[in-house]
């Protein structure tokens, strides 16, 4: 079986009756969407909130019922997906460029799954490149200021226009040159006007579930 259907159907094992869950995006978490939707045919009662106009479609697909900020107070537990987990649990999200949206609901809920195939599994983040959502208007400067802070920044496309996220803004994914301090960063990028979040996800997640060398399940938490 391979790690990412492994490690998101073992997630979907967390889920109990009752539960408003937290539904993130990706091709990992897709498995433990499709197993929640399996388990909602047989019964399960639970009410998801997704983290992106892809999986709000995923989870209709399924039959899962859906919920919003409108209707809760706030989410039993999230699962979602990552671009990197490093030894301190600390993640880079943003690949598929929901990062806002999951870290809105990432911050909602009382815990947090992470379902990560050994690759996404580092010593230290900064590998992958940090994803960053900008407002469209000012982004030239946005840019910038990015740029001050020790980043190489280009902006994600989408065939020849700029990649755009659920929220209408743009994504710049950035490179650092050396090992970066991600609490530091996080909140450094988060005051420049016009950034409008990160993909930084300091000390937010509870669990990570992930595969060892047998591909045996691990649980690090
Ligand atoms: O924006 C996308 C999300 O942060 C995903 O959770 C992340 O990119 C991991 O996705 P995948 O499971 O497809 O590698």
């Amino acid at each position: 079986m391979n790690e990412k259907k492994l490690v998101g159907e073992k997630a979907a094992e967390f889920v109990k009756d009752g539960m408003i869950v937290g539904l993130g995006t990706g091709s990992t978490v897709y498995y433990t969407i499709l197993k929640l939707g399996e388990r909602v045919k047989k019964g399960l009662s639970i009410k998801g909130v997704p983290t992106s106009i892809q999986t709000e479609k995923l989870a209709r697909e399924c039959g899962i019922p859906l919920t919003n900020f409108r209707e809760i107070e706030q989410i039993d537990l999230d699962i979602d997906g990552a671009d990197e987990v490093s030894s301190e649990l600390d993640l880079i999200k943003g690949g598929g460029g929901a990062l806002l949206r999951e870290k809105i609901i990432a911050k909602a809920a009382k815990q947090c799954i992470i379902v990560a195939d050994s690759s996404k599994m580092v010593k230290q983040l900064g590998e992958f490149r940090l994803p960053v959502e900008v407002t469209p208007f000012g982004c030239e400067m946005t840019e910038k200021h990015i740029r001050t802070l020790g980043f190489l920044t280009e902006l994600r496309l989408s065939t020849d226009e700029p990649f755009v996220t659920d929220n209408g803004n743009y994504i710049f994914d950035c490179s650092y040159t050396k090992g970066y301090d991600p609490k530091k960063i996080e909140q450094e990028l988060n005051m420049i006007p016009g950034v409008v979040e990160n993909g930084l996800f300091v000390g937010m997640a509870d669990l990570v579930i992930t595969v060892d060398h047998d591909k045996k399940i691990m649980l690090k938490e």
